[in-house]
């Protein structure tokens, strides 16, 4: 039998955006009696808890609440209003002034993990949305990383006078955001001297909290007023819709935020009410425990297909892998049984110049998903580079196309350098034209994914306490370096310690 010829077409929509999961090669049947063999009997009642704000979250004792970021709890619910809204208002008409009396040009984020990875992620992919409506220029910049090497790059081509940061910290406790602010003070104090202005003028000035916790940000020296809160029930990787997407908003617009926030509350209507084999959560969710239990697949690369889903690999990274990477579950128990796989990938046309030789003819098993937008508008252009725009558009298309075609069916050619085994599983997610609301609606379906797939795993998929144990031990190393500590480790750490 001709496997190619005898796979059926298999897809599911919502509003410009398509699941197309013919390449998982399984059966309509096969869905249905892997939904009732692995969901447990009352996982409607859990889904209408996720999306209700409801649902618990044990080990940290709260529920569950970013669903309700997109709807009901929405920083810009009450747009000519709330406190979000106005301050994304002043900073992009020009009407933020510095402590000098100077409008603000640059706006720098610092945060890390979720504080991090959905803003820019976002404000990457959405860029161009911004260019209607935004009357001041403003230039946004992104720093997480504990080792100062953003700031390395970054301080130097701010001006300290026009430059906001934005600290965007759940929490308002994580070191790695602390270090970056206790440097950037550092950087602000002979700046601000020499303008006759002090530290506590560039706090009052030049920052913004974003956080759960208020008291923190007031112990930091931010005035309310330039303190945005949420609620602790929001899991940080699940974040970039509430106030810590201010830098989207401030990059892209309101309009635009609010945009993606209805994208995403289209796509948790249609988690709640589409049917099985419509529901593109559903189908996601499935193929991928299939994938993992019956095939043994560890792993599924994200590979999106154009260069504004840049950052998206890395941002479904901390999405799967924070949220169902354990092996306890709910009740606090040991499981023998695999859970979250590794996720990973890379930008789809650089990858096929990369890493697609191993995925090609490699020994390993692996799950993909491609991400593709079919069209784009580029009216900002003359006529002629619009038409070659498109052709590289095409271009994408057929490469995307052929290269998830290869892996699915594979290739046998007359000698063992052109065999390609193929038989590997895909899904193809496929946006007609990029907007904020397909932008929103792909990465709740994502979120959604991860939610039952946490269900089927009996997992908490809301809290990350291998993370904390890691922080625990830097603690205990950093004591050392210090010569606070007589604690002794391995040779190997002893010796790095010393040199
Ligand atoms: O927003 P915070 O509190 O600074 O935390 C940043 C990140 O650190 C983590 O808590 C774990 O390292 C993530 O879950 C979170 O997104």
């Amino acid at each position: 039998m001709n496997k190619e010829l005898n796979t059926p077409l298999r897809k599911a929509h919502l509003d410009g955006l398509q699941l197309d999961w013919s390449y998982q090669f399984l059966a309509p049947e096969t869905i249905e009696n892997y939904v009732k063999k692995r969901l447990p009997a009352n996982f409607d009642e859990l889904r209408e808890q996720l999306l209700s704000g409801s649902f618990q979250n044990p080990s940290e004792g709260r529920s569950v609440s970013h669903v309700l970021s997109r709807s009901v709890e929405s920083v810009v619910k009450d747009v000519k209003t709330s406190k979000f809204a106005t301050i994304v208002r002043k900073l992009r008409s020009g009407n933020w002034l510095g402590a000098t009396g100077k409008p603000i040009t640059d706006i720098v984020n610092i945060g890390v993990g979720g504080s991090d990875l959905g803003p820019l992620m976002t404000s990457f992919a959405l860029a161009e949305f911004a260019s209607d409506v935004q009357q001041h220029r403003i230039q946004t910049h992104f720093v997480s990383s504990m080792d100062g090497g953003q700031l390395y790059a970054v301080l130097p081509i701010v001006d300290p006078e026009t430059t906001l940061f934005i600290v965007a910290s759940k929490s308002f406790g994580t070191i790695d955001t602390f270090a970056n602010v206790d440097t950037v003070r550092e950087w602000i104090k002979p700046a601000f001297a020499n303008v006759g202005k002090t530290v506590t003028d560039w706090l009052q000035n030049h920052m913004i909290g974003l956080s759960a916790n208020p008291q923190r940000m007031s112990d930091y020296g931010i005035p309310p007023a330039h303190q945005i809160t949420f609620s602790q029930s929001v899991g940080g990787r699940f974040s970039m819709w509430s106030a810590i997407g201010l830098s989207i908003a401030t990059t892209c617009g309101l309009r635009v935020f609010e945009r993606l926030l209805a994208g995403a509350h289209n796509m948790d209507q249609h988690f709640s009410s589409a049917p099985l084999l419509q529901n593109i959560p559903m189908l996601m969710a499935i193929t991928g425990l299939y994938n993992r239990e019956e095939r043994g697949i560890n792993n599924l690369a994200i590979l999106p297909y154009d260069g504004r889903f840049r950052h998206l690999p890395s941002y479904l990274q901390q999405l799967d892998m924070e949220s169902n990477g354990k092996q306890c579950d709910f009740a606090d128990h040991p499981i023998d049984y695999p859970t979250g796989p590794i996720i990973w990938g890379g930008f789809g046309p650089n990858g096929q110049h990369a890493f697609f030789q191993h995925l090609h003819q490699g020994y390993d098993k692996f799950s993909a998903d491609f991400v593709l937008v079919r069209k784009r508008q580029a009216a900002k252009f003359t006529e002629s580079v619009q038409q070659s725009l498109a052709r590289q558009q095409d271009l994408a298309v057929a490469n995307c196309l052929a290269h998830r075609r290869l892996m699915a069916f594979g290739f046998r050619g007359e000698s063992a350098r052109d065999h390609y085994p193929g038989d590997n599983p895909t899904n193809l997610l496929a946006i007609d034209e990029l907007t904020p609301e397909t932008f929103g609606a792909l990465v709740a379906a994502y979120e959604h994914k991860v939610f039952i797939q946490g269900v089927v795993w009996k997992l908490n998929s809301f809290d990350q306490p291998g993370v904390e144990r890691g922080k625990k031990i830097a603690e205990d190393m950093l004591l050392r370096m210090q010569g606070k500590s007589e604690q002794v480790f391995d040779e190997s750490t002893e010796a790095q310690l010393k040199s």
